[in-house]
Protein backbone atom coordinates (compact mmCIF):
# COMPACT_ATOMS: atom_id res chain seq x y z
CA UNK A 1 0.00 0.00 0.00
CA UNK A 2 2.95 2.23 1.26
CA UNK A 3 4.44 1.68 -2.86
CA UNK A 4 1.18 2.60 -4.15
CA UNK A 5 1.15 5.85 -2.40
CA UNK A 6 4.66 6.75 -3.54
CA UNK A 7 4.17 6.09 -6.93
CA UNK A 8 1.06 7.89 -6.58
CA UNK A 9 2.42 11.41 -5.24
CA UNK A 10 5.31 10.77 -8.18
CA UNK A 11 3.09 10.55 -11.15
CA UNK A 12 1.21 14.02 -9.68
CA UNK A 13 4.45 15.98 -8.96
CA UNK A 14 5.23 14.93 -13.11
CA UNK A 15 2.07 15.66 -13.99
CA UNK A 16 2.40 19.42 -12.21
CA UNK A 17 5.78 19.96 -13.69
CA UNK A 18 4.16 19.09 -17.16
CA UNK A 19 0.98 20.92 -17.06
CA UNK A 20 3.27 23.91 -15.85
CA UNK A 21 5.27 23.53 -19.38
CA UNK A 22 2.82 23.37 -21.06
CA UNK A 23 1.37 26.66 -19.74
CA UNK A 24 4.21 28.42 -20.52
CA UNK A 25 4.39 26.89 -23.65
CA UNK A 26 1.09 28.23 -24.39
CA UNK A 27 1.03 31.90 -22.98
CA UNK A 28 0.54 34.40 -25.21
CA UNK A 29 3.66 35.59 -26.68
CA UNK A 30 5.56 32.53 -25.11
CA UNK A 31 7.84 31.95 -27.90
CA UNK A 32 11.28 30.73 -27.02
CA UNK A 33 13.70 33.39 -26.88
CA UNK A 34 15.82 34.46 -29.86
CA UNK A 35 19.51 34.58 -29.25
CA UNK A 36 19.96 37.07 -27.32
CA UNK A 37 21.60 40.17 -28.82
CA UNK A 38 21.67 44.10 -26.57
CA UNK A 39 18.97 45.71 -28.13
CA UNK A 40 21.47 48.84 -28.98
CA UNK A 41 23.90 46.45 -30.23
CA UNK A 42 26.36 48.77 -32.56
CA UNK A 43 26.43 47.64 -36.53
CA UNK A 44 29.79 45.95 -37.38
CA UNK A 45 31.94 48.30 -38.91
CA UNK A 46 31.35 47.56 -42.89
CA UNK A 47 27.86 48.11 -42.17
CA UNK A 48 28.56 51.85 -41.05
CA UNK A 49 30.55 52.30 -43.67
CA UNK A 50 28.16 51.18 -46.49
CA UNK A 51 25.67 53.14 -44.78
CA UNK A 52 27.50 56.00 -44.52
CA UNK A 53 28.64 55.82 -48.56
CA UNK A 54 24.71 55.07 -49.52
CA UNK A 55 24.06 58.42 -47.63
CA UNK A 56 26.61 60.06 -50.14
CA UNK A 57 25.10 58.54 -52.68
CA UNK A 58 21.72 59.32 -51.99
CA UNK A 59 22.44 63.08 -50.83
CA UNK A 60 24.03 63.54 -54.48
CA UNK A 61 21.26 62.45 -55.95
CA UNK A 62 19.07 64.89 -54.01
CA UNK A 63 20.82 68.09 -53.40
CA UNK A 64 23.07 69.86 -55.95
CA UNK A 65 26.51 69.93 -55.00
CA UNK A 66 28.82 73.11 -55.25
CA UNK A 67 30.58 73.34 -58.94
CA UNK A 68 33.88 71.39 -58.26
CA UNK A 69 36.90 74.66 -58.33
CA UNK A 70 38.57 74.33 -61.45
CA UNK A 71 42.25 73.79 -61.59
CA UNK A 72 43.61 76.56 -63.32
CA UNK A 73 45.87 75.87 -66.42
CA UNK A 74 49.38 75.56 -65.10
CA UNK A 75 50.98 79.07 -65.01
CA UNK A 76 53.25 79.85 -68.45
CA UNK A 77 56.35 82.05 -67.80
CA UNK A 78 55.00 84.75 -69.94
CA UNK A 79 57.70 84.54 -73.47
CA UNK A 80 59.23 87.89 -73.95
CA UNK A 81 59.76 89.37 -77.17
CA UNK A 82 63.85 90.51 -76.46
CA UNK A 83 64.87 93.10 -78.58
CA UNK A 84 67.40 92.86 -81.44
CA UNK A 85 71.24 92.80 -81.39
CA UNK A 86 71.90 95.77 -82.97
CA UNK A 87 72.99 99.30 -81.91
CA UNK A 88 73.02 98.19 -78.40
CA UNK A 89 76.25 99.78 -77.40
CA UNK A 90 75.04 103.20 -78.46
CA UNK A 91 71.81 102.58 -76.04
CA UNK A 92 74.63 101.43 -73.56
CA UNK A 93 77.31 103.82 -74.09
CA UNK A 94 76.83 105.70 -70.90
CA UNK A 95 77.32 102.40 -68.63
CA UNK A 96 81.41 103.58 -69.80
CA UNK A 97 81.52 106.30 -67.31
CA UNK A 98 84.24 105.30 -65.39
CA UNK A 99 86.22 104.52 -68.28
CA UNK A 100 85.05 106.95 -69.83
CA UNK A 101 86.45 109.42 -67.08
CA UNK A 102 89.83 107.57 -65.97
CA UNK A 103 91.03 106.60 -69.54
CA UNK A 104 89.29 109.13 -71.84
CA UNK A 105 89.11 112.52 -70.43
CA UNK A 106 92.12 112.02 -68.10
CA UNK A 107 94.32 111.54 -71.30
CA UNK A 108 92.16 114.49 -73.19
CA UNK A 109 93.33 116.23 -69.97
CA UNK A 110 96.81 115.90 -70.02
CA UNK A 111 97.64 116.09 -74.00
CA UNK A 112 95.72 119.48 -74.15
CA UNK A 113 98.50 120.84 -71.50
CA UNK A 114 100.78 123.67 -73.27
CA UNK A 115 103.47 121.87 -72.23
CA UNK A 116 103.91 118.69 -72.75
CA UNK A 117 107.27 117.58 -70.53
CA UNK A 118 108.44 114.23 -69.44
CA UNK A 119 106.59 114.44 -66.58
CA UNK A 120 103.41 114.72 -68.47
CA UNK A 121 104.29 111.94 -71.04
CA UNK A 122 104.50 109.85 -67.77
CA UNK A 123 101.59 110.68 -66.52
CA UNK A 124 100.23 109.87 -69.70
CA UNK A 125 101.57 105.89 -69.77
CA UNK A 126 100.29 105.62 -66.29
CA UNK A 127 96.87 106.29 -67.18
CA UNK A 128 96.76 103.82 -69.98
CA UNK A 129 98.52 101.26 -67.68
CA UNK A 130 96.10 101.73 -65.24
CA UNK A 131 93.21 101.09 -67.52
CA UNK A 132 94.71 97.91 -68.51
CA UNK A 133 95.86 98.70 -71.96
CA UNK A 134 98.96 96.53 -71.06
CA UNK A 135 102.76 97.43 -71.67
CA UNK A 136 103.44 97.12 -74.75
CA UNK A 137 100.46 99.00 -76.53
CA UNK A 138 101.02 101.66 -74.10
CA UNK A 139 104.38 102.36 -75.46
CA UNK A 140 103.23 101.95 -78.97
CA UNK A 141 100.55 104.76 -78.28
CA UNK A 142 102.96 107.29 -76.59
CA UNK A 143 105.78 106.86 -79.07
CA UNK A 144 103.08 107.63 -82.06
CA UNK A 145 101.30 110.00 -79.81
CA UNK A 146 104.85 111.71 -79.06
CA UNK A 147 105.33 112.27 -82.67
CA UNK A 148 102.18 113.07 -84.25
CA UNK A 149 101.92 115.91 -81.23
CA UNK A 150 105.50 117.44 -81.89
CA UNK A 151 104.14 117.75 -86.23
CA UNK A 152 100.87 119.04 -84.37
CA UNK A 153 102.98 121.82 -82.18
CA UNK A 154 100.03 123.94 -80.79
CA UNK A 155 96.94 121.84 -80.23
CA UNK A 156 92.97 122.30 -80.38
CA UNK A 157 90.95 120.64 -78.11
CA UNK A 158 89.40 118.94 -81.54
CA UNK A 159 92.65 118.15 -82.61
CA UNK A 160 93.55 116.49 -79.42
CA UNK A 161 90.67 114.21 -79.34
CA UNK A 162 90.94 113.37 -83.28
CA UNK A 163 94.82 112.22 -82.13
CA UNK A 164 93.32 110.45 -79.47
CA UNK A 165 90.66 108.70 -81.26
CA UNK A 166 92.81 107.69 -84.18
CA UNK A 167 95.36 106.04 -81.66
CA UNK A 168 92.89 104.14 -79.56
CA UNK A 169 91.22 102.95 -82.74
CA UNK A 170 94.19 101.83 -84.06
CA UNK A 171 95.47 99.93 -81.07
CA UNK A 172 91.68 97.93 -80.79
CA UNK A 173 92.42 97.36 -84.37
CA UNK A 174 89.95 96.00 -87.26
CA UNK A 175 89.21 92.95 -86.52
CA UNK A 176 86.47 90.49 -87.65
CA UNK A 177 83.80 90.61 -84.78
CA UNK A 178 80.70 88.76 -86.45
CA UNK A 179 79.75 85.50 -83.98
CA UNK A 180 80.20 82.33 -86.25
CA UNK A 181 76.67 81.48 -86.10
CA UNK A 182 75.51 80.46 -89.80
CA UNK A 183 73.40 76.96 -89.20
CA UNK A 184 74.84 74.40 -92.16
CA UNK A 185 71.80 73.52 -94.28
CA UNK A 186 70.07 71.65 -91.49
CA UNK A 187 72.28 71.14 -89.06
CA UNK A 188 72.57 74.61 -86.59
CA UNK A 189 75.82 76.34 -85.61
CA UNK A 190 77.18 75.65 -82.08
CA UNK A 191 78.73 77.71 -79.40
CA UNK A 192 80.56 76.77 -76.74
CA UNK A 193 80.64 79.39 -74.22
CA UNK A 194 84.01 78.54 -72.02
CA UNK A 195 85.52 81.00 -69.03
CA UNK A 196 86.11 80.64 -65.13
CA UNK A 197 83.03 80.60 -63.15
CA UNK A 198 81.94 83.81 -61.59
CA UNK A 199 83.23 86.00 -64.57
CA UNK A 200 79.61 86.23 -65.97
CA UNK A 201 79.52 83.31 -68.38
CA UNK A 202 76.44 81.79 -67.87
CA UNK A 203 74.60 84.89 -67.45
CA UNK A 204 76.41 85.69 -71.14
CA UNK A 205 75.15 82.49 -72.33
CA UNK A 206 71.62 83.60 -71.42
CA UNK A 207 71.73 87.12 -72.61
CA UNK A 208 72.85 85.66 -75.77
CA UNK A 209 70.80 83.44 -76.31
CA UNK A 210 68.32 85.99 -75.56
CA UNK A 211 69.41 88.64 -78.03
CA UNK A 212 69.95 86.10 -81.19
CA UNK A 213 65.93 85.06 -80.70
CA UNK A 214 65.42 88.78 -80.54
CA UNK A 215 67.23 88.95 -83.95
CA UNK A 216 64.73 86.25 -85.12
CA UNK A 217 66.95 82.77 -84.41
CA UNK A 218 66.06 79.66 -82.77
CA UNK A 219 68.13 78.97 -80.19
CA UNK A 220 68.64 75.89 -78.39
CA UNK A 221 70.73 76.06 -74.59
CA UNK A 222 72.72 73.22 -73.07
CA UNK A 223 73.31 73.90 -69.32
CA UNK A 224 76.63 71.45 -69.64
CA UNK A 225 78.18 73.23 -66.36
CA UNK A 226 77.29 70.05 -64.09
CA UNK A 227 79.10 71.08 -61.11
CA UNK A 228 76.25 72.98 -60.06
CA UNK A 229 72.76 72.42 -60.29
CA UNK A 230 72.25 76.47 -59.78
CA UNK A 231 74.04 76.93 -63.01
CA UNK A 232 71.69 74.63 -65.02
CA UNK A 233 68.76 76.29 -63.31
CA UNK A 234 69.76 80.05 -63.90
CA UNK A 235 70.30 78.88 -67.60
CA UNK A 236 66.54 77.55 -67.81
CA UNK A 237 65.32 80.57 -66.02
CA UNK A 238 66.76 82.48 -69.42
CA UNK A 239 65.87 80.05 -71.96
CA UNK A 240 62.32 80.06 -70.60
CA UNK A 241 62.16 83.88 -70.54
CA UNK A 242 62.17 84.04 -74.24
CA UNK A 243 61.12 80.16 -75.15
CA UNK A 244 64.51 78.48 -75.78
CA UNK A 245 64.61 75.04 -74.99
CA UNK A 246 67.34 74.03 -72.27
CA UNK A 247 68.63 70.93 -72.42
CA UNK A 248 70.01 69.88 -68.95
CA UNK A 249 71.60 66.85 -66.89
CA UNK A 250 71.47 65.81 -63.57
CA UNK A 251 74.00 67.47 -60.76
CA UNK A 252 77.48 66.15 -61.36
CA UNK A 253 76.45 64.33 -65.35
CA UNK A 254 78.85 64.40 -68.03
CA UNK A 255 79.05 67.63 -69.54
CA UNK A 256 80.17 65.65 -72.58
CA UNK A 257 76.88 64.22 -72.78
CA UNK A 258 74.66 66.62 -72.06
CA UNK A 259 76.32 68.74 -74.97
CA UNK A 260 75.56 66.34 -76.99
CA UNK A 261 72.16 65.80 -75.78
CA UNK A 262 71.87 69.56 -76.74
CA UNK A 263 73.52 69.37 -80.12
CA UNK A 264 71.10 66.52 -81.18
CA UNK A 265 67.92 68.69 -79.69
CA UNK A 266 69.10 71.61 -81.93
CA UNK A 267 69.16 69.34 -84.76
CA UNK A 268 65.74 67.80 -84.06
CA UNK A 269 64.31 70.86 -83.49
CA UNK A 270 65.66 72.67 -86.79
CA UNK A 271 67.32 74.89 -84.68
CA UNK A 272 69.65 77.80 -85.95
CA UNK A 273 72.05 78.31 -83.10
CA UNK A 274 73.10 75.80 -80.33
CA UNK A 275 75.04 77.36 -77.57
CA UNK A 276 76.36 75.21 -74.41
CA UNK A 277 77.56 76.75 -71.50
CA UNK A 278 80.41 74.73 -70.17
CA UNK A 279 81.85 74.67 -66.26
CA UNK A 280 85.10 76.90 -65.47
CA UNK A 281 86.12 75.38 -62.11
CA UNK A 282 88.65 72.67 -62.63
CA UNK A 283 91.20 71.88 -60.62
CA UNK A 284 93.94 71.13 -63.11
CA UNK A 285 94.95 72.12 -66.69
CA UNK A 286 94.78 68.91 -67.44
CA UNK A 287 91.48 67.76 -66.32
CA UNK A 288 89.87 70.93 -68.20
CA UNK A 289 91.65 70.02 -71.49
CA UNK A 290 90.25 66.85 -71.18
CA UNK A 291 87.06 68.07 -70.69
CA UNK A 292 86.86 70.65 -72.79
CA UNK A 293 88.30 68.72 -75.29
CA UNK A 294 85.75 65.62 -74.54
CA UNK A 295 82.44 68.07 -74.89
CA UNK A 296 84.14 69.37 -78.24
CA UNK A 297 84.53 65.93 -79.87
CA UNK A 298 81.50 64.85 -78.38
CA UNK A 299 79.60 67.69 -80.17
CA UNK A 300 81.67 67.20 -83.61
CA UNK A 301 80.22 63.75 -84.46
CA UNK A 302 76.58 65.43 -84.72
CA UNK A 303 77.54 69.22 -85.69
CA UNK A 304 80.61 71.84 -85.96
CA UNK A 305 81.43 73.72 -83.14
CA UNK A 306 81.82 77.42 -85.12
CA UNK A 307 82.32 79.38 -82.37
CA UNK A 308 83.97 79.16 -78.52
CA UNK A 309 83.48 82.28 -77.02
CA UNK A 310 85.82 83.40 -73.86
CA UNK A 311 83.75 84.95 -71.13
CA UNK A 312 86.42 87.31 -69.34
CA UNK A 313 85.97 89.59 -66.59
CA UNK A 314 86.62 93.03 -67.26
CA UNK A 315 87.44 93.76 -63.27
CA UNK A 316 90.12 91.11 -62.87
CA UNK A 317 92.56 92.62 -64.95
CA UNK A 318 95.92 90.36 -64.71
CA UNK A 319 94.48 87.26 -62.86
CA UNK A 320 91.75 87.45 -65.66
CA UNK A 321 94.34 87.67 -68.10
CA UNK A 322 96.15 84.70 -67.20
CA UNK A 323 92.79 82.51 -67.09
CA UNK A 324 92.49 83.48 -70.86
CA UNK A 325 95.80 82.16 -71.66
CA UNK A 326 95.01 78.59 -70.06
CA UNK A 327 91.65 78.45 -71.44
CA UNK A 328 93.47 79.86 -74.78
CA UNK A 329 95.52 76.55 -74.70
CA UNK A 330 93.20 74.49 -73.79
CA UNK A 331 90.60 75.20 -76.90
CA UNK A 332 90.74 77.08 -79.69
CA UNK A 333 88.80 80.62 -78.80
CA UNK A 334 87.52 82.44 -81.74
CA UNK A 335 85.95 85.32 -79.80
CA UNK A 336 85.85 87.35 -76.72
CA UNK A 337 82.89 88.08 -74.46
CA UNK A 338 84.20 91.01 -71.81
CA UNK A 339 81.86 91.22 -69.29
CA UNK A 340 81.80 93.94 -66.37
CA UNK A 341 82.73 96.82 -68.28
CA UNK A 342 80.24 98.83 -66.94
CA UNK A 343 81.58 101.04 -63.78
CA UNK A 344 85.40 99.86 -64.65
CA UNK A 345 88.15 101.81 -65.35
CA UNK A 346 89.63 99.44 -66.99
CA UNK A 347 88.58 99.45 -70.17
CA UNK A 348 91.87 99.40 -72.03
CA UNK A 349 91.47 95.62 -71.45
CA UNK A 350 89.94 95.36 -74.38
CA UNK A 351 93.10 96.17 -76.04
CA UNK A 352 95.76 94.06 -73.91
CA UNK A 353 93.35 91.14 -73.80
CA UNK A 354 93.13 91.10 -77.91
CA UNK A 355 96.92 91.66 -78.11
CA UNK A 356 97.39 88.96 -75.76
CA UNK A 357 95.31 86.65 -77.28
CA UNK A 358 95.42 87.26 -80.76
CA UNK A 359 91.09 87.13 -80.73
CA UNK A 360 88.98 89.84 -81.59
CA UNK A 361 86.44 91.07 -78.53
CA UNK A 362 82.86 90.41 -80.03
CA UNK A 363 80.41 90.78 -76.94
CA UNK A 364 80.79 93.29 -74.11
CA UNK A 365 78.90 93.00 -70.83
CA UNK A 366 77.31 96.35 -69.84
CA UNK A 367 75.20 95.90 -66.98
CA UNK A 368 73.27 93.24 -65.06
CA UNK A 369 70.07 93.55 -67.00
CA UNK A 370 69.01 91.07 -69.35
CA UNK A 371 69.35 93.02 -72.75
CA UNK A 372 72.88 94.55 -71.55
CA UNK A 373 75.13 92.24 -74.05
CA UNK A 374 76.32 94.34 -76.91
CA UNK A 375 78.31 93.12 -80.28
CA UNK A 376 81.04 95.28 -79.22
CA UNK A 377 81.55 98.23 -81.51
CA UNK A 378 84.87 99.89 -81.32
CA UNK A 379 84.07 103.35 -82.78
CA UNK A 380 81.28 103.61 -80.37
CA UNK A 381 83.33 102.45 -77.54
CA UNK A 382 85.82 104.99 -77.74
CA UNK A 383 83.46 107.77 -78.86
CA UNK A 384 82.20 106.55 -75.32
CA UNK A 385 85.60 107.37 -73.91
CA UNK A 386 86.09 110.09 -75.44
CA UNK A 387 82.87 111.56 -73.91
CA UNK A 388 82.12 112.59 -78.27
CA UNK A 389 78.78 111.72 -78.93
CA UNK A 390 80.19 111.05 -82.59
N1 LIG B 1 77.67 94.66 -63.74
C1 LIG B 1 77.68 93.56 -64.49
N2 LIG B 1 77.47 92.37 -63.90
C2 LIG B 1 77.50 91.26 -64.66
C3 LIG B 1 77.75 91.31 -66.05
N3 LIG B 1 77.73 90.03 -66.52
C4 LIG B 1 77.47 89.24 -65.47
N4 LIG B 1 77.32 89.96 -64.34
C5 LIG B 1 77.04 89.47 -62.99
O1 LIG B 1 78.08 88.63 -62.57
C6 LIG B 1 77.58 87.68 -61.64
C7 LIG B 1 78.09 86.30 -61.99
O2 LIG B 1 77.50 85.89 -63.20
P1 LIG B 1 77.27 84.35 -63.55
O3 LIG B 1 76.74 84.31 -64.92
O4 LIG B 1 76.53 83.66 -62.49
O5 LIG B 1 78.74 83.82 -63.53
P2 LIG B 1 79.26 82.43 -64.04
O6 LIG B 1 80.60 82.69 -64.57
O7 LIG B 1 78.34 81.76 -64.95
O8 LIG B 1 79.33 81.62 -62.73
P3 LIG B 1 78.55 80.28 -62.43
O9 LIG B 1 77.08 80.59 -62.51
O10 LIG B 1 79.02 79.93 -61.06
O11 LIG B 1 78.97 79.31 -63.49
C8 LIG B 1 76.07 87.82 -61.69
O12 LIG B 1 75.65 88.55 -60.58
C9 LIG B 1 75.83 88.61 -62.96
O13 LIG B 1 74.66 89.39 -62.91
C10 LIG B 1 77.99 92.60 -66.65
O14 LIG B 1 78.24 92.75 -67.83
N5 LIG B 1 77.94 93.68 -65.80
Amino acid sequence: MEGYLGLIVILVVIALLAAGGMFLLFRPGGRAAPPTLPPEQAPAPEEEEVREGTVVEETATTTVPPPSPVAPPPVKPKVEVPPPSAGRMVRLRARLARSESALGRGLLELLSRDRLDEEVWEEIEETLIMADVGVGPTQAMVEELRTKVKVLGSRTEEEVRGLLREQLLAQIGDMDRTLNIRSHGERPAVVLVVGVNGTGKTTTAGKLARSLVGDGKKVVLGAADTFRAAAADQLQTWGERVGAEVVRGAEGADPASVAFDATAKGIADKADVVIIDTAGRLHTKTGLMDELGKVKRVVEKKATVDEVLLVLDATTGQNGMRQAQVFAEVVNVTGIALTKLDGTARGGIVISVQRELGVPVKLVGLGEGPDDLAPFEPKVFVDALLGDLG
